[in-house]
């Protein structure tokens, strides 16, 4: 039977009724925006995204993309450590190009997803297309606004690889964090353009001051290319882009040569099935070509192309340098997978390089709460680890609780959003295992090592640990302490990884106590691997022994720099930091 909706006076039917299909789509106007909701089953799901006010200027005009060459392109990045006010400058910058009307109710309008709205914090990178005018030119800006959080830090990345230039945001009053370094050198790998800016001068603690000379010191960055700005309140955010369109170099695309777009993003639509985010690396397309997923081999037709305003704007054709997204009649989830590379049917190319896969700290099992719902979970599964490929996905099962998986992911923030976006957008009812990290095993007994291929096993799932006696011994993941980016070998140490970010901050701010200030600022920063987890800064200190020394007695200066020197040798060298032995132990006794 087919579902009847009553259309409400302030509401407006979306998606027509689907024959025998109890699913609906409608948009309702509250409050001044439209909200898009899904009627599933007689039960109102908000639907993951809010469609915001736009301005007039951005409404759903013809845009005629090739008006920009390859020079009137500039691809860009807003990376920063967590709330240092990154959505809230792609805000501003939506705002002044009319991308979107300027009110109160457009707030972090690029954090589209339910689960980023009720917790305040970026997810999923995002990316909008924004037109301005500088010295009597037009520019095409592509913006990625990307999370703080180092869970998602995989997202950033995947950005990166878009885009020429980042804006490296850091807080006025905090200055330089974790992410914020984590972040830079993502960013300073990939030789791209880098523009400082210092966000929240307007706060009553703001010290621009300090952070231009951290900026300066820490990432070799002189200071006089710091833009202070408070994207809150709108101060010298213009300044931002006329610096976006001089110092971020426009992409190196050719567009005489073959279409060749790299997937940095996809997300699954119910109805038009996968939107694919493309970045063209050369060449153009438009509505009717044939394309073929260098992944697959498989080749489809494009049924819609464009560019996101934030929202979805379609457009005749994509040239080489742009960003945007095309819908390809791929119904199936691994028909776009996050990495590949797209050409013309006609027209092969090498494939673009893709992403390193994400490497999972935390490993849980995901289970259907009924197991006659295992099949539409494997679905939502699927199609949330498209929008989010950093998630590992292993299939599993276990006696009490039937069929399921058992996913990795970046950390016990990113499991949480996941296990909230699969309640959330696929209306799935989960039960989750406890988190564990993965061990490792050095296997003693030769079946074993026959059965598994290898001496050395990783563990994910605590019911395969293998016996005590088959084993020489266990490792589990370890912080390494870096003192301005160099590992300190006696505090290293091996904790659980939930205890991780709190002992490494603990211990970073022991260590912050007990070095005394040196010449130059000290970075102390706990980290694993290369993942940066806590961080806290000693400041630079000039200790003039030879202030109160007046007049031109030689031997007396001299007395007192070799004082100096010695009370250094007391000290042990790490790479050109002093570290007294009392730091140590202090450090270490506190443990
Ligand atoms: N006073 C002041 N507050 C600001 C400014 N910019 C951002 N904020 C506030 O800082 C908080 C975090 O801002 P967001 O824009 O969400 O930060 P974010 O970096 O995008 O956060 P994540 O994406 O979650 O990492 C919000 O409460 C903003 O209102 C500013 O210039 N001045």
């Amino acid at each position: 039977m087919p579902l009847l909706l009553k259309p409400l006076s302030n509401h407006l039917l979306f998606a027509g009724l689907f024959r025998n299909v109890k699913i609906c789509r409608i948009k309702r106007r509250s409050q001044g925006y439209t909200e898009s909701c899904t009627l599933i089953r007689h039960r109102w799901i908000k639907n993951t995204s809010c469609v915001r006010e736009s301005s007039s200027s951005a409404q759903k005009q013809n845009i005629d993309l090739s008006q920009f060459p390859v020079d009137k392109i500039r691809n860009f990045s807003i990376i920063a450590h967590i709330d240092h006010g990154k959505s809230t400058l792609a805000d501003r910058l939506l705002e002044m190009t009319g991308a979107i009307a300027k009110t109160d109710r457009n707030k972090q309008v690029l954090d589209k997803l339910q689960v980023e709205r009720e917790r305040g914090i970026t997810v999923k990178a995002q990316t909008a297309s924004l037109f301005y005018k500088h010295e009597g030119q037009t520019y095409l800006l592509n913006l990625i606004d990307t999370p703080g959080h180092v869970d998602f830090s995989y997202e950033v990345s995947r950005s990166i690889s878009a885009c020429q230039g980042v804006l490296l945001i850091v807080d006025a009053n905090e200055g330089i964090q974790a992410q914020t370094v984590a972040n830079f050198y993502l960013a300073f790998e990939a030789q791209l353009s880098i523009i400082p800016v210092i966000n929240k001068i307007d706060l009553k603690n703001a010290d621009p001051d300090r952070v231009e000379k951290q900026i300066e010191t820490m990432f070799d960055i002189p200071s006089e290319e710091c833009i202070r700005i408070s994207a809150k309140l709108g101060i010298n955010v213009d300044r931002v882009l006329q610096e976006v369109v001089k110092r971020i170099p426009p992409p190196t695309a050719k567009l005489e040569e073959p279409f060749k777009a790299l997937v940095f993003d996809s997300t699954f639509d119910h109805y038009r099935g996968v939107v694919a985010n493309i970045a063209l690396f050369s060449g153009q397309v438009c509505k009717g070509d044939k394309i073929v997923s260098a992944h697959l081999g498989k080749t489809y037709e494009v049924n819609e192309l464009g560019v996101l305003r934030p929202d979805e704007h379609p457009t005749e054709r994509l040239y080489a340098g742009q960003v945007g997204y095309v819908i390809a009649g791929m119904k199936e989830v691994k028909d776009a997978q996050i990495g590949d590379t797209f050409y013309h049917q006609k027209q092969p190319v090498e494939p673009l390089p893709g992403f390193k896969p994400a490497k999972s700290m935390v490993f849980a099992g995901i289970y259907p709460t009924d197991q006659s719902e295992y099949p539409s979970l494997r679905s939502a599964v699927e199609k949330l680890t498209l929008n989010d490929s950093s998630v590992m996905v292993q299939r599993d099962s276990s006696m009490a609780l039937g069929a399921g998986w058992r996913l990795g992911f970046l950390g016990l923030l990113h499991m949480e959003v996941f296990n909230q976006r699969l309640e959330q957008e696929y209306n799935a009812s989960v039960i989750v295992t406890a988190p564990t990290v993965p061990y490792k095993a050095v296997l003693s007994s030769p079946k074993l090592i026959k059965e598994y291929g290898q001496e050395v096993i990783t563990i994910v799932n605590p019911t395969q640990f293998p016996e005590k006696s088959c084993v020489v011994e266990y490792q589990e993941p370890m912080i390494d302490f870096l003192l301005n980016g160099k590992p300190v070998e006696e505090l290293t140490t091996i904790v659980h990884k939930d205890q991780a970010y709190n002992t490494g901050k603990a211990m970073c701010v022991k260590l912050k106590e007990s070095i005394p200030r040196q010449m130059f600022e000290i970075a102390v920063q706990a980290a694993i691997g290369s993942k940066v987890i806590a961080r806290e800064t000693i400041k630079a200190y000039r200790k003039n022994v030879l202030a109160k020394c007046y007049g031109g007695d030689i031997t007396r200066k001299m007395k007192l720099l070799k004082k100096q020197a010695e009370g250094k040798k007391k000290m042990r060298r790490i790479g050109n930091i002093d570290v007294p032995k009392d730091a140590f132990i202090n450090v270490l006794k506190r443990k």
